[in-house]
């Protein structure tokens, strides 16, 4: 019998439509966004690449409604982000979106542990103790629960951080260069354990990276230049994702 992958039939978490983003007027006007279309599958990693300055963190500040589009669509799991209040916005990011940023922005007063359950308590949902438990095993952080962020590696607070936007199970999660500072033993820590949320709980991610390696363990990359798309790339390797950076 065929067996058909979930992300390959169902329709797709975002969809961004003819979006573009300019900041500022005049002689200092800067076109961040200039026209993307995109889809992003369900239960898929998708990794975003392209030169410093191409426009990839704009991209992800527009998708989730942190940044206001100039024109065009977003849309999350057929929500229309980009007609959407402050306030709306604000419940979208709370109850549907993970993120995991460079800077980690973990409370410093709080334990791995608080930190990791802090999205739960504020949106009051109540803590799933076997995916928290499964969650803390896979990323190895079981014995670090009890330690305040300063007590912790840099790759160890990069793993609560990672822990804490998958632990509601997030319709999608956000990762902005997410190995940017750890060293490589530690980025293939987390890359392989963000890997396991996509395979072993289908989490849909879209994940901001300069690193070839990192990309490679994505289904799909979107490289980026000068505010557009100009490829993409499914089942990458780091070769193939080199070559393609090349021809941008
Ligand atoms: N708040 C802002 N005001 C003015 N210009 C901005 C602002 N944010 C970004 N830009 C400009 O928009 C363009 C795209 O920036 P963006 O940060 O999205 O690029 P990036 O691909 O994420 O770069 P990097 O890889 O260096 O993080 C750049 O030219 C940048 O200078």
């Amino acid at each position: 019998m065929w067996r058909v992958s979930l992300a390959a039939v169902s329709t797709p978490i975002v969809r961004v439509a003819g979006l573009h983003k300019t900041y500022g007027r005049g002689d200092a006007q800067v076109h961040a966004l200039r026209g993307i279309d995109l889809e992003i599958p369900r239960g898929e990693l998708t990794a975003i690449m392209g030169p410093s300055g191409s426009g990839k963190s704009t991209l992800m500040h527009c998708v989730v409604g942190l940044e206001k589009a100039s024109q065009g669509r977003v849309e999350i799991d057929d929500k229309v982000v980009t007609d959407m209040s402050q306030r709306q916005l604000t419940r979208l990011r709370r109850d549907s979106i993970g993120f995991i940023f460079q800077a980690y922005n973990l409370v410093p007063t709080l334990s791995a542990e608080e930190n990791i359950c802090l999205p739960a308590r504020i949106a009051r949902r109540p803590i799933d103790r076997a995916r928290f438990e499964a969650i803390v095993q896979t990323m190895g952080l079981a014995d670090r629960l009890d330690h305040r962020p300063a007590e912790l590696s840099g790759g160890q607070q990069q793993r609560v951080a990672c822990a804490r936007a998958l632990l509601t199970g997030p319709d999608v999660v956000f990762a902005d260069e997410p190995t940017g500072n750890l060293d490589s033993s530690a980025s293939e820590q987390l890359l392989s354990f963000i890997r396991a949320s996509v395979d072993d709980f289908e989490q849909t991610v879209v994940m901001v990276t300069h690193e070839p390696d990192a990309a490679a363990y994505a289904d799909r990359v979107i490289f980026l230049a000068d505010g557009t798309i100009r490829s993409e790339l499914v089942s990458p390797t780091r070769d193939t994702v080199l070559d393609a950076l090349r021809e941008l």
